[in-house]
């Protein structure tokens, strides 16, 4: 077994009296894909810069390739690489001038040339960096963290701005790195990212971890922090009765959350077994609803993170 590649432990950050981080634990398995999701102001950004070294932890420890983040600066920095969120370069830089700058400064850097190919900045490559588009810009920015052939890499919304084929590209390429045995941490805001990349999800709120598992475990309900529950949808042929969604969760009990999505379907979360189905077929009878479709399904990493936090997340 590898150690793992990032260890935070009970970490915890604060700006003035605005608590970012409230002891934050979690552990990156070398050669995964982690993402880690919350919703703006859930403190992503503040625990990745801690592990990047930008920031001293007020609590807690960090260990970053078993290495302390600032103290170990100079071994960490040529064995990681870092993609902040609105990367910055010089305004009037080239793209591919700024790519090969920082080529320069690493032992054994990549082909920036095939780097740039790959990652479709070969057309740009004469623009000046505050002429690039916000998609572009975040791709020069994927470029420049992997350029130095990072152990590691901390993504911060690396796909947010970019087009459907960008954002594509990108995935790509991160499924290329874990499979060189490189080590992606990313934060999203899109629940499909996550879903379609990660090995491990970690969803945290108010500074808080309050689910992690890989995104099968999440959807099922098996994830640490979370309850096995179930999604059963039911679509009627007429409009529901007033007071419906009140009354089959009554009929229901306390465990379940029935929510009405339109004047005729229904969203029932609960227990994934035979008792509920029959309860909700049996609810429909004796209010005389004739259901066109009851089905039973997986919940969505989106119906996950808006029982978890209720918050929604953009869309892909
Ligand atoms: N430099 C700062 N000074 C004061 N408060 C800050 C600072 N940086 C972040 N915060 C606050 O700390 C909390 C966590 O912010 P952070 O940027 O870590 O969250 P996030 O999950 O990355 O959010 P987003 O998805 O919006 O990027 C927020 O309430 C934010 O307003």
């Amino acid at each position: 077994m590898h150690s793992p590649a990032v260890e935070v432990r009970d970490l915890r950050m604060t700006y003035g009296d605005k608590t970012a981080v409230d002891g934050l634990t979690l552990s990156v398995a070398t050669g995964s894909i982690t993402a880690v999701l919350g919703p703006n102001g859930a403190g992503k950004t503040t625990t990745l810069e801690t592990c990047e070294g930008y920031r001293r932890p007020q609590q807690g420890t960090v260990r970053v390739l078993g290495l302390d983040p600032i103290a170990d600066r100079k071994q960490l920095l040529p064995r990681i690489g870092v993609m902040l969120q609105g990367q910055g370069a010089w305004s009037g830089v080239r793209a591919m001038e700024m790519l090969r700058h920082i080529s320069r400064l690493h032992a054994d850097p990549l082909d920036i040339d095939y780097l740039a190919d790959r990652l479709g900045l070969a057309e740009c490559g004469r623009t000046p960096y505050r002429r690039l588009s916000g998609g572009q810009q975040q791709r020069l920015g994927l470029a420049m963290a992997l350029v130095g052939r990072p152990e590691l890499v901390f993504v911060d919304e690396p796909t947010a701005g970019m087009d459907p084929q960008g954002r594509r590209t990108t995935w790509d390429l991160m499924r290329e790195l874990r499979a060189d045995g490189v080590t992606v941490v990313l934060t999203t805001h899109y629940l499909e990212e996550a879903e379609e990349l990660a090995d491990q999800v970690h969803i945290i709120d108010h500074g808080r971890m309050i689910a992690s598992g890989t995104p099968l475990e999440l959807t099922r309900g098996s994830g640490a922090g979370m309850s096995a529950t179930a999604m059963i949808r039911l679509v009627v042929t007429k409009p529901f009765p007033p007071g419906a969604s009140e009354s089959l969760r009554a009929a229901l009990g306390e465990d379940t959350e029935v929510t009405l999505l339109d004047e005729r379907s229904m969203r029932v979360s609960g227990k994934a077994d035979p008792t509920t189905l029959a309860k909700v077929s049996r609810w429909c009878e004796d209010n005389d609803v004739l259901p066109e479709s009851l089905t039973l399904g997986r919940r969505s990493l989106e119906d996950v993170f808006l029982d978890l936090t209720g918050e929604k997340l953009e869309h892909v």
